[in-house]
């Protein structure tokens, strides 16, 4: 309990909560301290001291790996890898680089080739000698650049060492926010640990396969609230790696009970965490390094950026109405399938589906509404290509990889930035090409300047006036101001909700 520190002081949840509480003082002292300058900003170098003494030491060198640092910078400039911390291991120059001495490395290696995977993506090089170090570590990298890989591989290494080592019980855990990420990530894992001898199992709603006792495997994967249900009965002590994909979801309020309840269940000494995702807003890196132990932050590329290979554009629909017109036309001008379409709400989700399905597309929809066996129905027709189309809602914007989506719509505008960047990574994975087209009315003026100025990073061409339009805060705390002058200002209150609510703003 005490690396996670959750604990400390009494019931987990008011820890976290006097956590979030103190994130803003951190974040403002932290931005005076760096007079200003964000390191969240878009030209990304490496602060890393590995990086400071690249600079000041010796540049021929030769380091543990038995490369020059010269080699390591070079790799990691090539490869846009940017990492914070100390005594930082090397990247990986292939995946033959982790391989030691011992039998079932050769098995492994097979097994990642057999996946297609012949080169380490850039996150892969540098997560993986980090994580089989322990090292704790927070990775950021764009959707679809392999961060599954990149902490499985070391984790069923690390697992399968601890079976060598004679260790009992679960190593490993593995958590995802949806039903249907960790279903993925479980499927991943379970090509990459054939013939291994390890035990892998999927927590689901119905329970592990009849007659498994969960206790038993070695890597366990599930959501948040089937793990924070199965520590109550269990408990997980054994557990050395706790691995959060999509961490940035996971630290939301959403999940914050659960969270808790899964970490304190975790009560080995040995336990590292790691956080992956392809976003980490700061005030949530803030929170997660006050979890980790000198932990090495990881950052690919543009940090918060949707992924350079998707071409991002925007489109004035006008109102309600005009977006079914906009979505014809597409349609109609031979926009190429396999398309996802993002909706705001259950309830939307389900009269786009009614009216496109009047329309004769070849159209189905998801939402957290269904039953599970019939959401993985659809996901598994969806893949199949025996939809065209798949209207969702954002249940869908994280993690998911279908391989081959052409094209994202977003039918409703996204309620955020980092709900834009994950819905339009749902395309333009591992490299390939793909379109995400935003719909935008009127009312959506508030966020068109945060999108259009994240599709501006990403090299997009977008209006001048989009990027000129008032900041959404300007805007908002015209108004709150209005309010308070015509208004007592609420007591505020102490609660785990509140406190959240207060570090937002
Ligand atoms: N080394 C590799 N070489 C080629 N393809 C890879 C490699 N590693 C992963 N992939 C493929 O890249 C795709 C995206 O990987 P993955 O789902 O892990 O992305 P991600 O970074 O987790 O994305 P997201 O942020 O959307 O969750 C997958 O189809 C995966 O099979």
């Amino acid at each position: 309990m005490d690396q996670l520190g959750l604990k400390r002081g009494g019931r987990t949840e008011d820890a976290l909560a006097s956590l979030l509480t103190a994130v803003p003082f951190r974040q403002n002292k932290r931005e005076k301290l760096s007079s200003g300058k964000s390191p969240n900003a878009a030209t990304l170098v490496d602060v890393s001291p590995a990086g400071a003494h690249n600079r000041e030491a010796s540049h021929h060198s030769a380091g543990p790996s038995g490369r020059s640092q010269d080699d390591v910078h070079a790799l990691r400039k090539q490869h846009r890898i940017y990492v914070k911390g100390t005594d930082i291991q090397p990247p990986l120059v292939e995946f033959s680089d982790v391989c030691k001495k011992r039998k079932f490395y050769k098995k492994l290696l097979a097994n990642v080739e057999e996946c297609g995977f012949l080169e380490p993506t850039p996150i892969q090089r540098q997560a993986i000698p980090l994580m089989l170090k322990r090292r704790e570590v927070l990775c950021v990298a764009p959707t679809g650049s392999g961060k599954t890989l990149a902490y499985l591989l070391p984790i069923v290494i690390q697992a399968k060492l601890g079976a060598l080592k004679g260790r009992e019980g679960v190593k490993a855990l593995l958590v995802g926010p949806t039903r249907e990420l960790a279903a993925q990530i479980a499927r991943v894992l379970a090509r990459l640990v054939q013939g291994l001898g390890l035990r892998c199992c999927l927590l689901s709603a119905a329970g592990v396969t009849a007659g498994t006792d969960f206790t038993k495997m070695d890597i366990v994967v599930a959501t948040p609230l089937r793990l924070s249900k199965a520590a109550k009965k269990a408990g997980f002590s054994s557990v050395e790696f706790l691995v959060f994909d999509e961490a940035d979801k996971l630290l939301d309020q959403g999940f914050v009970a659960q969270m808790d309840k899964v970490v304190a269940a975790c009560t080995n000494p040995r336990r590292v965490a790691a956080f992956f995702s392809a976003t980490l807003p700061e005030k949530v890196e803030e929170l997660a390094r006050s979890l980790l132990k000198q932990p090495v932050r990881v950052t690919v590329g543009e940090r918060n950026s949707a992924a350079a290979s998707v071409q991002q554009r925007l489109v004035f629909v006008g109102n309600e109405a005009g977006k079914l017109i906009a979505l014809r036309d597409l349609l109609a001008s031979g926009t190429r399938p396999p398309i996802l379409v993002f909706t705001n709400s259950k309830q939307r989700c389900d009269a786009l589906h009614r009216d496109l399905a009047l329309e004769g597309v070849l159209v189905d929809s998801i939402s957290a509404d269904q039953a599970p066996g019939a959401r993985s129905a659809v996901v598994d027709r969806f893949r199949e290509g025996r939809i065209h189309l798949l209207v969702c809602t954002d249940l869908m914007a994280r993690g998911i990889d279908f391989l081959n989506v052409q094209t994202v719509i977003n039918y409703d505008f996204p309620l955020s930035a980092v709900d834009y960047v994950h819905r339009v990574g749902r395309t333009g994975r591992a490299g390939r090409s793909g379109q995400a087209i935003t719909f935008f009315e009127e009312r959506d003026a508030g966020q068109l300047r945060r999108i259009a100025n994240l599709m501006h990073s990403s090299g997009m061409e977008v209006p001048a006036w989009m990027l000129q339009l008032r900041k959404e805060k300007t805007v908002l705390k015209q108004r709150l101001k209005d309010r308070k002058d015509s208004k007592p200002h609420p007591k505020q209150n102490g609660s785990l909700r509140a406190k959240r609510k207060r570090v937002a703003e």
